[in-house]
């Protein structure tokens, strides 16, 4: 399939309708009237809606087709956008012009573009009437990335015993395995992208990151109105919270829509539009990288199915051969924060080399460390964490010898404060969380 549409010099992102039938919602989108771009989810063996759910399944499909519409808005940013079935009330505007600005930030930063003043969604719709309880299962959804965090996230609700099941976006075979590992029920939800995107990249469309972490939580919500669950709870740390970069003015935040602001966001939107009881929150944001990697050194059972990789998750590119690229951030980032928890034979077991001994990772860990450049654009702890965690290698015989510690020993140590090295305070929880009550005893699973 080929494309006509040159989206760079459009004047406006359409978000034209969006429909659900037998399982499958199709999000349709277009730049001024040129072709549709429709993306497809399908939720698989779908019930029927159930009458009292219908309100708030439309306003949650509503919410997906304007969330999701960011992987196309971008390819053009073109100066308007346009919602077809008409202005937004307030509070929805706001929540999208919050996404679309920050959860872009990345984007525009790394193309040289400025969307402030850019993104404006259309507004004064007719406030929505605040919805009442659903009386929704009290079960819960637990997004499964085919990582440590979804893994720590869905071990702490076993450990109360709270009904839940493991979900995921996408065509994984790796999370497809990690989610069978877990025992849980699974669930696996299929995201088709509008082919045209991918030629649209491909003739000079604006390409970069986008906030994919609101994407699947916008479909979690419908998923959550279809099956019936009280709650969606990801495995968002602390540290995602913390800027990439400051830039004119700016955080740019490769992470924002795994932070606290969005969760807070999004939690609130669902309890103004859709339901008093349906409860969106991250089970991991009192931690930070480090505490949850100290909890996933227990969880052996993960070991030979887990990858932290995002290589793995890509549509089209190349993936790594055995789970690891050894090559990119987030290698480097897991491999140093669970280093300082786990023998050095086990660590290099799960990785199958040792990154700390190879004098070409050199620039990946200093960046990592914020030491002669900025934190990667990838989800990856704070600059801190990471000093401490090296600190705490450097301090290990079996360990101190290897080409990166002992550069670190040496060139970086010396300029650091050895009061901020400590892994200990990165090990306390911080208060910030919006755990529903009912999931709230889980936090003990960390003591
Ligand atoms: C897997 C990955 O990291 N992909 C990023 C990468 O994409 P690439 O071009 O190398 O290949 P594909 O993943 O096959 O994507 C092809 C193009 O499709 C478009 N696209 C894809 C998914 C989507 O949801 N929307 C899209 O528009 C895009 O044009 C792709 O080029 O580089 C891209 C450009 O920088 C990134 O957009 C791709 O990131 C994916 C959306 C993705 O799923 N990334 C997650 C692994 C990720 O970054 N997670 C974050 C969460 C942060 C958040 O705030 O949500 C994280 O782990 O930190
Ligand atoms: N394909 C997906 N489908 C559903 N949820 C996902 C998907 N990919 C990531 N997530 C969720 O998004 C959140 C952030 O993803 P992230 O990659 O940080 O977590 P992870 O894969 O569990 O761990 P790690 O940090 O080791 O990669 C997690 O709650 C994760 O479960």
């Amino acid at each position: 399939m080929s494309t006509s549409i040159q989206p760079r010099m459009t004047q406006a992102f359409r978000f034209v309708r969006c429909s659900y039938a037998d399982g499958v919602a199709e999000l349709v989108y277009a730049f001024d009237h040129g072709e549709e771009l429709v993306e497809r989810v399908t939720f698989p063996n779908a019930p029927a809606i159930a009458p009292p759910y219908q309100q708030a399944f439309e306003r949650a499909l509503k919410l997906l087709h304007l969330v999701a519409g960011v992987s196309y808005y971008k390819a053009g940013v073109p100066p308007r956008i346009e919602v077809v079935a008409g202005p937004l009330d307030d509070g929805t505007a706001d929540l999208l012009d919050a996404l679309y600005l920050h959860g872009l930030a990345e984007f525009a930063y790394r193309n040289g573009l400025d969307l402030r003043g850019r993104i404006n969604f259309p507004r004064g719709g007719a406030p929505v009437a605040k919805p009442h309880a659903l009386s929704l299962p009290k079960r819960t959804l637990v997004p499964i990335g085919g990582g440590k965090d979804s893994l720590v996230a869905v071990e702490a609700i076993k450990s109360i015993g709270g009904e839940a099941t493991a979900v995921w976006v996408g065509n994984s075979e790796l999370i497809a395995a990690c989610a069978e590992r877990t025992g849980l029920p699974t669930l696996n939800i299929k995201r088709e992208l509008a082919p045209q995107l991918f030629d649209l990249n491909r003739v000079g469309a604006w390409n970069g990151h986008i906030p994919v972490t609101a994407v699947n939580s916008a479909i979690l919500v419908v998923a959550a109105l279809i099956y019936g669950y009280d709650s969606i709870a990801f495995a968002n740390e602390r540290s995602a919270s913390a800027a990439t970069l400051e830039y004119d003015g700016q955080a740019v935040n490769h992470q924002w829509s795994k932070g606290y602001a969005f969760e807070q966001l999004l939690s609130d939107w669902l309890h103004a539009h859709v339901a008093a009881d349906l409860d969106y929150c991250s089970l991991l944001r009192p931690f930070s990288e480090l505490a949850i990697t100290r909890t996933f050194s227990k969880l052996t059972q993960y070991f030979d199915a887990f990858s932290s990789c995002n290589r793995n998750f890509r549509i089209l590119g190349p993936k790594p051969a055995d789970r690891w690229c050894g090559q990119c951030p987030k290698c480097h980032f897991v491999f140093l924060a669970l280093a300082p928890f786990l023998s050095k034979p086990r660590v290099l077991q799960i990785f199958g080399r040792n990154l700390l001994d190879d004098e070409n990772q050199a620039a990946g860990f200093d960046a990592l460390l914020e030491y002669q450049d900025h934190k990667p654009f990838e989800c990856v702890g704070e600059g801190a964490e990471a000093r401490a965690a090296m600190y705490a290698l450097s301090q290990r015989s079996e360990w101190q010898e290897d080409t990166l510690i002992a550069r670190f020993r040496h060139e970086i140590l010396p300029q650091l404060d050895p009061a901020e090295l400590s892994l200990e305070p990165w090990l306390k929880p911080s208060p910030e969380q919006r755990i529903p009550a009912r999931l709230l005893s889980a936090l003990a699973f960390f003591d």
